[in-house]
């Protein structure tokens, strides 16, 4: 289980209390899964036709930022499917044998999910392609001389894997892949049904004004509405009558050091680095990391695609810049260049 590195920002990794909480909340079927309505659409289309010619659903790869739901969407897709799921990650398939003992126990048309693919070992990674591709696993048996090769069949089966980032896969791996679907960060209006549907699911009192505040102020992502739903919960019960009121969810979520933007202490952090450090950039995303301390990874994953989004940095081929947004949200001047403004 990964820890979280730091409790005073809201994009980090998952915490052991969300994994729980995840659980009891994870929507179990198309209808249940919030937005994200073209991908939703295409894999309802998919799952259907896939499930009348009786067939195994081509390979799927989704990506996205943490939090969006992409485990989500694998579990929904085996239940709707109607098949098995066997859930492992890249980093757990050390060896071939890893992978050769999961691909030998599945069912016909089952779904092997695999997180964090990007991770694989290339040893692995390459045993995976022609499971991908023939359903056939290449064994060797003995070492030295004696050595033989076998094929194995494998029924016919659905690999879905999930990362961050597509960029990050090999292109024969990603090239395996028949169904791509990248999520987007979530509207308000998404996050709002996500909050009233959790509230209801865990009897939380939660004021309808109450869940659109935080709404506006969760990085776009169900994850982090979910934390701040029982954050807030614990200022409603401790400071408050238990129910989560707009009044109470402002002050709470000030305290936590969400502001109104959304944007949190690390996203913060970040920003006013490449303004006062580096003159508001260009500045690589290496140096960045450096100075806030944090991964390069955990920048170009979590933060970076939602200050993007945002219109708070500008990717550059030199590196990364502040916008005119970012000077007028920290109040700051912008810094005056040969050519007059440089906005
Ligand atoms: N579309 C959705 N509708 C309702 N709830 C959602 C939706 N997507 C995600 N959630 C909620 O957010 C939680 C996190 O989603 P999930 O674990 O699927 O994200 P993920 O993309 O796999 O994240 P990671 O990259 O960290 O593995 C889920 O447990 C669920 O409660
Ligand atoms: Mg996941």
């Amino acid at each position: 289980m990964v820890m979280a590195r730091k409790s005073d920002t809201l994009s980090e990794e998952v915490l052991p209390e969300d994994v729980r909480l995840e659980a009891s909340l994870r929507p179990r079927s198309f209808h249940e899964y919030v937005g994200q309505g073209l991908v939703v659409e295409k894999l309802k289309v998919y799952v259907q036709a896939a499930r009348s010619r009786g067939e195994a659903l081509d390979h799927c790869l989704f990506s996205g930022p943490p939090g969006l739901g992409k485990t989500s969407l694998a579990h929904i897709i085996a239940n709707e499917l109607g098949v098995g799921i066997h859930v492992t990650s890249g980093p757990a398939l050390e060896r071939k044998g890893d992978l050769a003992g999961l691909l030998t126990n599945l069912n016909e048309r089952d779904v092997l999910f695999i997180d964090e693919i990007h991770r694989l070992n290339a040893a692995v990674e390459e045993y995976l392609y022609p499971a991908m591709e023939d359903f056939r696993l290449d064994i060797t048996i003995d070492t030295g001389p004696a050595a033989r090769a076998m094929k194995i069949d494998l029924p016919p089966f659905t690999l879905i894997g999930a990362t961050t980032r597509t960029g990050l896969l090999t292109s024969p791996l990603r090239d395996r892949f028949q169904i791509q679907e990248r999520l987007e960060y979530y509207d308000a209006a998404s996050l709002e049904l996500i909050l009233h549907r959790s509230a209801r699911i865990l009897g939380i009192p939660l004021e309808k004004e109450a869940a659109h505040e935080v709404a506006t102020r969760s990085r776009g992502t169900p994850r982090i509405v979910n934390r701040l739903l029982r954050r807030l919960r614990d200022f409603a019960e401790v400071e408050g009558n238990g129910k989560i009121t707009l009044e109470l969810a402002k002050k709470s979520l000030d305290r936590l050091g969400v502001d109104a933007s959304g944007l949190d202490s690390m996203d913060r952090k970040i920003l006013l680095t490449i303004l006062d450090k580096f003159g508001g950039g260009p500045v690589g995303v290496e140096t960045i990391a450096a100075s806030v301390g944090e991964q390069r990874d955990t920048i170009e994953d979590v933060y970076e695609p939602f200050l993007m989004q945002e219109g708070f940095l500008q990717r550059t081929p030199r590196g990364r810049m502040a916008t005119h947004r970012t000077y007028q949200y920290f109040k700051k001047q912008p810094p005056p260049t040969p050519q007059g403004s440089l906005f």
